[in-house]
């Protein structure tokens, strides 16, 4: 395991005008590592992905992340095309609702190849084999490549998204919701999916979900968040069996 953190994020704060977002967040997250950040509705966890993710400006605090040459950048320091860069080929953002993060006219190899294409793919041939090769990592099959998103289920949606953002071999992957919006039944192949990707291709990922048994079955370590607030953080096995803090007990119970 390396000795720098993939990601270090120090005194994390967001405020919409007077509202707080998320406050005086701080972790590390390692190469590899799932981060689940758990917490009830409002509770900040959005913002704080997508602060952590430079889709939001903090209002104060500090995200470096370990670039791809070795070196650790303050995030803030980044020039607007090296954000965009950085997004495009080492991160991956999957949205809960598909739509946002597809392109819904384009078809599903197209959605994939386009990726390929943003990281210097040209051969056509090589792009639509490798946009097969995904396709068949998410379950989807190939005699559907040439279909639009619009002709999907929400379930195939959502496995396109995750191909699309997969496909580039990103070390690190934000999920807001990943499952949220799914029937149970189509909730649980995803997991499993996720699952099986997450430890195939060893990304580190941070997962915003409201759901603990998705926390249980992605993460190693999790974090709960109550009113912008983290209140308590640990390994994801320790939080739910033995929650010291209050609210975490009361979530906690709430499923059992
Ligand atoms: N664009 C915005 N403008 C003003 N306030 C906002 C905005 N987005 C979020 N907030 C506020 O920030 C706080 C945290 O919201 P956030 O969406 O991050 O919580 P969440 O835990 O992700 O909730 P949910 O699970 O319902 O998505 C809430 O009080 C919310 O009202």
């Amino acid at each position: 395991m390396s000795d720098t953190p993939l990601l270090e994020v120090d005194g994390l704060t967001r405020r919409y005008g007077a509202r707080i977002g998320c406050a005086d967040v701080s972790f590390r997250l390692w190469p590899g590592e799932v981060l689940a950040v758990v917490g009830e509705s409002g509770s900040g966890k959005t913002t704080l992905l997508n602060t952590v993710a430079q889709r939001l400006a903090p209002s104060e605090g500090v995200v470096r992340y370990l670039m791809r040459d070795g070196t650790v950048r303050d995030l803030a320091t980044l020039g607007e095309a090296e954000r965009r860069f950085l997004a495009r080929t080492d991160w991956g953002f999957v949205h809960q609702h598909p739509a946002d993060g597809l392109r819904m006219n384009v078809s599903a190899g197209g959605n994939v190849g386009e990726r390929l294409m943003a990281v210097g793919a040209r051969n056509y041939g090589e792009i639509r084999a490798t946009a097969i090769d995904w396709l068949g990592r998410v379950e989807i099959a190939a005699d559907r490549i040439d279909d639009g998103p619009r002709t999907f289920s929400g379930g195939m949606r959502q496995r396109l998204q995750i191909a699309r953002n997969l496909v580039t071999h990103p070390r690190l992957v934000f999920m807001d919701e990943p499952t949220g919006g799914l029937d149970v039944s189509v909730q649980a192949r995803l997991l499993d999916l996720l699952r099986r990707l997450v430890a195939e291709t060893g990304l580190a990922a941070i997962i915003v979900t409201h759901d603990l048994a998705v926390a249980r079955l992605l993460s190693t370590r999790m974090m709960v968040m109550k009113s912008g607030r983290v209140v308590e953080d640990g390994l994801t096995d320790r939080v739910l069996d033995d929650p010291q803090h209050a609210y975490t007990q009361l979530l906690v119970s709430s499923i059992l």
